[in-house]
């Protein structure tokens, strides 16, 4: 079991680059993932935006991160992504508070929830884990550009697996699964990363999708089988610490920039060495299957 613990939990981001006068914005940044990558890179040196929807939430992990780091540069900033308002309030604070944006962590999540809509009628998982960060990455584009290099990376999953693009019931009215539309959001995720590199292509702003590995979070919040299935597995699944990895990887690594639009996660095959791929770069067997996948699914 302890081999078994420590294959699916290897990979670390073993960049050493250092992030001083550099700004980056992680959204959902006050608890899982999400407040592990803004606090590795608050601890090197970056000006870090949280933003989150519970800015209250948002400034206890700002004071800790603070704390921790003893990089007083981190801010929270109220952004709902389930409200486009919201979102081009927050878009339009930062672009008069800021002149640089180098790195931005499209991060938070829900999944699972019951069928409820967004603000502006969309279903839950598509409004908030693709549109809202749609919308928001369309937001700060200029500003991404103006600073290249800049890099923009997606957290997807691997259940874009099981996602489709149902175009004639995006908004799940005509049939719901929660599951499902979680596993169709990740998917857009990925769809959307590799047509926003081949737009950028040129402009210094790459872009990367990744998937985190199995990660305690209170991502499981709504689905009472799945925190059951989190405690039974525990002490298999990584920490957020290690589920930041991938994401730090992407924003990190030096020479990754012709790799724009790939989707990124560590090797997971079960009793076989763990390490990052970009499975174009070394699996090219591997890359063929979700590429294809991907593909056949739009
Ligand atoms: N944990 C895992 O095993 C895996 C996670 N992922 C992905 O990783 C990312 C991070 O998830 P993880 O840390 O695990 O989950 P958590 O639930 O711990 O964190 C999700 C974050 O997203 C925020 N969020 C949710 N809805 C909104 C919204 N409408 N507006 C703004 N912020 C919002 C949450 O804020 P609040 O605290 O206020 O709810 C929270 O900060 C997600 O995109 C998820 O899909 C992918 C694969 C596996
Ligand atoms: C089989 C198996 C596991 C399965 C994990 C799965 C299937 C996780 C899926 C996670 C997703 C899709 C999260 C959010 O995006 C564990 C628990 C690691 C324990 C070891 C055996």
């Amino acid at each position: 079991a302890p081999q078994i613990r420590k294959m699916l939990s290897s990979g670390v981001c073993t960049s050493t680059v250092q992030l001083p006068g550099k700004v980056v914005v992680v959204t959902g940044a006050n608890t899982g993932i999400g407040k592990e990558t803004a606090k590795e890179l608050a601890q090197r040196g970056a000006r870090v935006y949280l933003a989150c929807r519970d800015v209250e939430k948002g400034e206890l992990v700002a004071k800790e991160i603070q704390t921790t780091t003893g990089n007083q540069q981190v801010l929270v900033r109220k952004l709902d992504l389930s409200d486009t308002k919201s979102i081009r309030a927050f878009a339009k604070g930062f672009l008069a508070e800021e002149k640089h944006l180098h790195i931005l962590i499209n991060n938070a999540g829900v999944m699972m929830c019951p069928y409820s809509k967004t603000a502006d009628g969309f279903e839950m998982h598509i409004g908030v884990n693709h549109l809202g960060h749609f919308l928001l990455t369309h937001l700060l584009l200029e500003k991404l550009k103006e600073s290249a290099p800049s890099r923009i990376v997606n957290v997807s999953s691997l259940a874009h697996h099981l996602g489709r693009i149902h175009f004639h019931n995006l908004q799940g009215e005509k049939f719901y699964n929660a599951g499902l539309a979680y596993c169709h959001s990740k998917l857009a995720n990925i769809l959307f990363t590799q047509e926003l590199a081949r737009r950028l292509k040129g402009s210094g702003v790459t872009t990367y999708s990744v998937h985190p590995g199995t990660v305690q979070s209170e991502l499981v919040r709504h689905s009472s089988f799945m925190r059951w299935m989190w405690w039974l597995f525990s002490f298999f699944i990584k920490t957020p610490q290690q589920g930041a990895q991938t994401s730090l990887h992407c924003a990190l690594t030096e020479g990754l920039e012709i790799l724009s639009g790939n989707h990124f996660r560590y090797a997971c095959y079960l009793f076989l060495k763990m390490r990052f791929y970009c499975s174009k770069e070394i699996f090219g067997f591997v890359w063929v299957y979700p590429f294809l996948k991907v593909h056949r699914l739009i």
